[in-house]
């Protein structure tokens, strides 16, 4: 089996380290890749801290992979040797229940096998994920990069902040003359501006750090409005279309709900690893308001996320990092200080695995 060098957490509260694991062999159907760069989401974090309480370990998160091919199996037919391609969230489904029937194997009702942490479909084996130099994946969950994507280490965490964020925004139908609201600048966040400015909504970014206000006007919003504020708040009460909230941590959800008109929804990505308080029944049912929840997208929507940020000049904006700053990383994520995403320059791996 050939050999693998990556980093992992081997428990909760251990640093991510050096680690050397097995890679199988490109089966009749998988794309190998080196990878060369991933990004780093905040799921990564939960992830390799058990802050969702499955983790198997050890744990090499994640899922914003940009790769070369490097070996096909004999039946691979949409890549070969050298593709400049992309790894997301998922690395396999069922492929016969009706989600995955429909492409969106994230709702696979058998339940798709995570990029990292598994289950692996069938083997129930844990996997590992692209912090690392390698990975072997099944060619349907393999993504192509145009050439005209960009930057690659920038056109990475489009591979999952970008769908995620773009997913919701095309299911609520955003568009021109919509009033569209992010909340919070991150990773998540800040890709939430740059798409929904590109569908043509008049976007707004909620966010707790004033700090943030002329970067989110440079991203694509046309108004900041600082959540502590009450007034600035207030000025916004009844007027959203839609709310797209990024937030890593439990808060609030009411303080945005009085903000949607009638008919409107807010749409929750962020996943906190303990509940929000629950709303106010009566904030949803006075104006029929809906609060909906979204998971990444599905592989069909990730091509057709990808292929609309190559048209619209989308990345996302970056700090490169080595694989061995990856605690640093985390910590400067948890005190909100970074802008807007870390990716790892895998080349980095080697000199210190
Ligand atoms: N639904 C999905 O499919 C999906 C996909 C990827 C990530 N996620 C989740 O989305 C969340 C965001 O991920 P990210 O990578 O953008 O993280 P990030 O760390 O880059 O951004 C998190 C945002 O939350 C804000 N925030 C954190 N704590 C806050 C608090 N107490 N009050 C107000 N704001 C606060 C930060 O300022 C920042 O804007 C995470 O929980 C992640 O696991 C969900
Ligand atoms: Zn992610």
């Amino acid at each position: 089996m050939p050999q693998a060098h990556g980093y992992a957490a081997q428990s909760p509260t251990t640093p991510l380290a050096p680690f050397s694991f097995e890679r199988r062999a490109p089966g009749q159907l998988d794309v190998a890749l080196d990878v060369l760069y991933c990004g780093v989401c905040h799921s990564d974090l939960h992830t390799a801290r058990n802050e969702w309480h499955n983790t198997v370990y050890p744990s090499v998160p994640g899922h914003e992979i940009v790769g070369r091919v490097t070996a096909v199996g004999e039946l691979v037919s949409k890549f070969e040797v050298g593709d400049i391609v992309g790894v997301g969230c998922m690395v396999d489904s069922c492929q016969r229940c009706a989600p995955c029937a429909d492409g969106l194997e994230q709702y696979c009702d058998n339940g798709f096998t995570g990029t990292y942490n598994g289950p692996e479909q069938g083997t129930g084996a844990n996997t590992y994920g692209g912090y690392s130099n390698r990975v072997v994946v099944r060619e349907s969950f393999v993504l192509s990069i145009s050439h005209d994507a960009g930057d690659l280490a920038a056109v990475a965490p489009l591979l999952c902040a970008g769908i995620t964020t773009y997913s919701p925004l095309r299911q609520w139908k955003v568009g021109p003359g919509h009033k569209v609201g992010i909340v919070g600048l991150g990773g998540l966040g800040h890709m939430g501006v740059k798409i929904a400015a590109a569908m043509g909504a008049h976007v707004v970014l909620f966010t707790s750090s004033a700090g943030k206000r002329e970067d989110a006007l440079r991203l694509g919003a046309k108004e900041v409005v600082v959540s502590k504020n009450a007034d600035e708040m207030a000025a916004h009460a009844g007027s959203f279309d839609f709310i797209l909230n990024t937030v890593a941590a439990p808060h609030d959800l009411d303080a945005f709900l009085v903000l949607l008109k009638l008919d409107g929804t807010m749409t929750l990505v962020g996943a906190p690893a303990s509940p929000h308080p629950s709303p106010g029944v009566f904030n949803l049912i006075m104006k029929r308001r809906r609060l909906a929840g979204s998971l990444i997208g599905g592989i069909r929507e990730t091509q057709e996320m990808l292929d609309f940020c190559a048209k619209h000049g989308i990345v996302s904006d970056i700090e490169s990092i080595r694989m061995d700053q990856i605690e640093a990383a985390y910590e400067r994520m948890l005190k909100s200080d970074v802008k807007y995403r870390f990716v790892i320059d895998m080349a980095s791996l080697k000199a210190t695995a």
